[in-house]
């Protein structure tokens, strides 16, 4: 289904929106959850990705499809890999056959886990015969993907010996990998994170996290998600406001990163009973540098918001966003292009040039991309701008287009 967005304006300049629990901390909770399953969670996000990785685990099938869902698939080849006595052959939408696997399903091969290839080697389908592994060292690229990371950490505390990863290069979106560390640490597994080694301590005494576990964990709204509200604040009149909920102040997601960053676009935010309350309050247009390695996916946000404000943007960092959703820097520049821009690009860079004027009426294609159709959205503050296949945003954020009819956009199906 396409949609167009009219040409809006924030009607309500106070206005409110309740975001969903993060994505990235559902799925690893969840599969914390599998595995002590005393653990109780609330908020969890109610995204395509964390009820795919919810469902994956509650199946007794031996064929499990998680579609477009990358973080599920890293972490499920780990869950499933320790899961002694089954089969399953762990497939995914056409996009995950050409999403690499290979760094992941190695180190767990060298930790003794039986894992083949059914189609191209190094990515999904693959076949996964579940052990009890018990070997625990093992090393690994750190500069593809983190997602082969966490995926490790999380079933490392129920290995027997549990885990000591030596992470090579450069470690690629970091706050992730902390994300994971820091909810292990907050079930009550050991954990140590020095120079470039992790060490994960077994949990032999089911007991020992027992008592240290919350009886609740609440899951923090998703940041990610909130990055096209501080889109929308950039480009609205100055004295607009929006409050989001539920956020904590000293979040485990990276993509907090975003009050700073707005800052540069005169977008100020305050933190008051769990609320995050974004105001535009200042008129900025200066020229944007950012490396983004450590919140690879607020880039498309971003790049939107500098080209809506027509003002110059150097964003780096960004080597992991060809193995996304799509090739996020070609869709990028593709679609800001249509529209007038003048975008180039590196396999690990964005340049936006400086621009007076958007196209109006233009088609956005989304690619399967759930982070296309929303980064493109806050556009219609400016213009008029048809979403195309819109319904992909339930990937991260279901009622995405509900919430933005909510604060003033008006939009209608085409
Ligand atoms: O661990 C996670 O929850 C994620 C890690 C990041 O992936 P990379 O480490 O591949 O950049 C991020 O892009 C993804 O949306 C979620
Ligand atoms: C990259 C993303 O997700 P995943 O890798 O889990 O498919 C994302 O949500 O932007």
């Amino acid at each position: 289904m396409n949609i167009t967005l009219h040409k809006s304006q924030i009607v309500n300049r106070k206005s409110k929106v309740t975001i969903t629990g993060s994505k990235s901390e559902s799925n690893r909770l969840l599969l914390l959850q599998a595995l002590y399953p005393d653990l109780k969670l609330e908020n969890v996000s109610n995204s395509d990705d964390s009820n795919l990785m919810a469902n994956a685990l509650n199946t007794q099938a031996d064929i499990v499809d998680i579609h477009h869902a990358g973080t599920a698939m890293r972490f499920l080849t780990a869950y499933f890999s320790i899961q002694e006595g089954r089969t399953v052959t762990l497939t995914g939408s056409k996009r995950m056959k050409e999403r690499p696997i290979k760094i992941l399903v190695e180190a767990l091969q060298d930790l003794g886990a039986e894992i083949e290839y059914e189609d191209h080697e190094g990515f999904p389908p693959i076949k996964i015969k579940g052990k009890k592994l018990t070997k625990n060292k093992v090393s690994l690229k750190a500069n593809v993907s983190s997602q082969y990371i966490s995926a490790l950490l999380l079933i490392a505390s129920t290995l027997e010996n549990g885990l000591e990863l030596s992470l090579e290069g450069e470690i690629t979106s970091v706050p992730y990998i902390n994300m994971t560390l820091s909810l292990l640490d907050e079930i009550g597994v050991e954990t140590s994170f020095e120079n470039n080694t992790i060490t994960i301590k077994p949990t032999t005494n089911p007991d020992s996290y027992r008592d240290k576990q919350p009886a609740t964990f609440t899951v923090e709204s998703d940041w990610s998600s909130a990055s096209y509200y501080f889109s929308i604040a950039a480009l609205s009149d100055i004295g607009t406001e929006i409050t989001l909920t539920s956020y904590k102040e000293n979040s485990l997601q990276g993509d907090s990163a975003l009050v700073d960053i707005y800052k540069h676009f005169g977008v100020s935010t305050v933190f008051k009973d769990n609320a995050l309350t974004l105001k535009k309050d200042t008129l900025r247009l200066n020229p944007l540098s950012l490396d983004l390695k450590n919140a690879p996916d607020i880039a498309q946000t971003i790049a939107v918001t500098c080209f809506a404000l027509g003002i110059s943007c150097d964003l780096t960092g960004l080597h992991t966003l060809k193995i996304k959703e799509t090739d996020r820097l070609v869709a990028l520049k593709t679609e800001i292009e249509k529209l007038g821009g003048d975008v180039n690009i590196t396999d690990k860079s964005l340049h936006l040039a400086a621009s007076n004027s958007i196209n109006e009426l233009v088609s956005i294609a989304t690619y399967n991309d759930h982070r296309m159709a929303m980064a493109f959205a806050p556009l219609a503050l400016k213009t008029s701008i048809i979403i195309e296949d819109a319904m992909v945003v339930s990937k991260s954020y279901p009622t995405f287009w509900d919430d933005l009819k909510s604060i003033g956009f008006e939009i209608t199906s085409n």
